[in-house]
Order: C-alpha cells, then structure tokens, then sequence
C-alpha cells in the first residue's frame, strides 16, 4: 500500500492552481445520471464537488437525470419502463410518475444535499418560468417515412438561458429537472442529456461534464476510448458499437462540441469525486468529445 504524505497532499492541492485560475467565472454544466446515484457517499461526494466548484470562482449548473428511479416507483404500481432508441416511452400515467420523481424527489434531494455542504441551491423544471420549451419529439422508424410515437416525450424548441445566468449571478447553484413545457402548458419528459448539451450550449459554457456509469464510452472490445470526433462516431453509430442511452448521450454531447462548447466529457460517477478529479486534476478520465 502507498502512503500519501502531506507533501504529496500539498502537492495534489497546487496542481489545482491553474484549473482554477482558468475556470474561474465559467460556466460548467454538468449533468448526473440517474446510475450514478448509487449511495448516499457518492451522492454526498456529488454535492460536496459542486459546492467546492462554486466557492473557487466557477459557475456549476447541474442537470440531473433519474431514470432508474423512475423505473422503480413505475414498478411499484405495477408498470414496467419501456425505452426505444434510448427514450423511454411516456404515456400520461407514467409523465405523472416522471414529474413526481424527477421534479420532486430527485431533484429535492440533490437541492437539498448541496444546501447541506454549505452551497445555495435552486431546484427548477422547465416548467419554471417556461425556459425550456418542448415540442412532441417522434422517433424515426425503420423505413425513412415512418414516425414513431413515443407519447409525452419531448424535444427542445428553445432554452431561456436566463433564469439560469440571474441565479448563477447572484451565487445560487441552479439544478435542473428535464421536463419541458409548450406553449399550452403541457408537460414534457426529456432525456436529461439533451437538456445538459442544450443548456451547455446557450450558457456558452466551458464544459459540459455527463456522468454516467460507465467508464466512458467503449469500443466493440470493451476499451475505453478516450477521444472521440465526429467522424470516428459516425462510425460507432453505424456499426451498433453505440446503443440504448449512449445514443442521446453521444449525440448532445458531440452537438454540444459543435457549438462551441470547449470541452465535452462522458466520465463515471461511480468514482468518488469524479467531478473533481475531471475539473481539478490531470488525470483525464473517460472521454473527451471533439467536433474534429
Ligand atoms: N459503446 C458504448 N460505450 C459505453 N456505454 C454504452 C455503449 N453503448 C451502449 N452503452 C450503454 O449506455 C449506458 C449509459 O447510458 P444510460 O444508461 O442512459 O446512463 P445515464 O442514466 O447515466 O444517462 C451504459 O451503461 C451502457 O450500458
Ligand atoms: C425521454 C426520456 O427517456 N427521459 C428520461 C428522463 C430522465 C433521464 O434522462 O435520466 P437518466 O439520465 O438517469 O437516464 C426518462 O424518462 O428516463
């Protein structure tokens, strides 16, 4: 076993120096996957990393997901989740459910573990102030002309940035729901991670951050890749290396890296400050995505 004396802390400390110096006053999306929310230390060590980002000058906006917990209050009234292309099929008893659980207990929580470690979080859905605007989305079927109808799930028309820049600018920690709204009102489930690619996109952020539970993204062997282009997963896309929620994962991310969003990240969040380690640190964990 290595010991780490308190040299090797102190150097660990200054190695974060020029992070900070380089992150201060950007914005950092950073969005948590409902599979990395295993237990209450990774989700303390979450909350923890958020407000340290916070008091060293950055702005962390957090997007949380929350599928494996939809799934299971689903299961509990006896409805099994059903997900094409990635998308979890919405009808209206199951939107009731998204909207209870990502809009109430998931997002309560995490509001509540940053307010806890010191940080001022504040919790939104899109439905707040209707700044993420949705339409119904369809998914492409097995011939070119065919539509699929996935019910209550939406695609993003437009995202109000600025909400999200007051509270950012008055020290808050905004964490966000993806659940959209039309202009009728009606709510919209949302796959999380093209609520964190968009949002990265119109803060103009310097990161967007996915984490996930995964080391990264695989190739057919099981390696991590560590970076990848646009061209290299066009490939991946075509030859079925990338499935199920990889799939809108990969595709925010890499739209996110074509709008100018410096640095795009899939990294796991079963790793304890993860976060940290990503932002802080040399050590370049999972994949890094790049428009070229
Ligand atoms: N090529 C790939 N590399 C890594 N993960 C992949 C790949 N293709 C499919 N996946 C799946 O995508 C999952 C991550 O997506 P998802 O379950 O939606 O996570 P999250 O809840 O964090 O958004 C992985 O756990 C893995 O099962
Ligand atoms: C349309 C759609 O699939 N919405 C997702 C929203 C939550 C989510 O994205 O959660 P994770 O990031 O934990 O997977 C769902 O209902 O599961």
């Amino acid at each position: 076993m290595t010991t780490i004396t308190a040299a090797d802390k102190a150097n660990i400390l200054s190695e974060a120096l020029p992070y900070i110096q380089r992150f201060t006053d950007k914005t950092i999306v950073i969005k948590y996957g409902g599979n990395a929310m295993i237990d209450e230390e990774l989700k303390e060590g979450f909350a923890q990393d958020v407000v340290l980002l916070k008091l060293v000058g950055m702005n962390p906006v957090v997007v949380h997901g929350g599928g494996p917990q939809i799934n299971e209050l689903l299961d509990r009234i006896g409805k099994k989740g059903e997900f094409i292309q990635g998308m979890r099929v919405t009808d209206a008893e199951t939107m009731d459910v998204v909207e209870m659980v990502l809009g109430g207990h998931v997002n309560k929580e995490i509001v509540s573990l940053i307010n806890k470690h010191g940080g001022k979080a504040v919790g939104l859905t899109g439905q707040d102030g209707h700044f993420i605007r949705a339409r119904k989305m369809f998914l492409k079927g097995a011939s070119s002309d065919e539509l699929v109808d996935i019910g209550q799930v939406g695609e993003i028309e437009k995202i109000d940035p600025s909400i999200v820049s007051h509270l950012d600018a008055a020290d808050f920690i905004p964490v966000i729901a993806p659940i959209g709204v039309d202009a009728s009102g009606e709510s919209y489930n949302i796959n999380a991670d093209l609520v964190a690619g968009k949002l990265a996109e119109v803060l103009k952020a310097e990161k967007l951050i996915l984490m996930t539970n995964i080391p990264g993204v695989m190739d057919k062997d099981g390696n991590l890749l560590t970076k990848l282009t646009a061209r290299r997963i066009d490939e991946l896309f075509a030859d079925g290396t990338i499935s199920g929620g990889m799939l809108p994962k990969i595709s925010s991310a890499l739209d996110a890296a074509k709008s100018g969003v410096n640095s795009v990240h899939i990294i796991d969040g079963r790793v304890k400050h993860a976060l940290l380690l990503e932002v802080l640190t040399e050590a370049g964990v999972g994949t890094m995505i790049r428009a070229r």
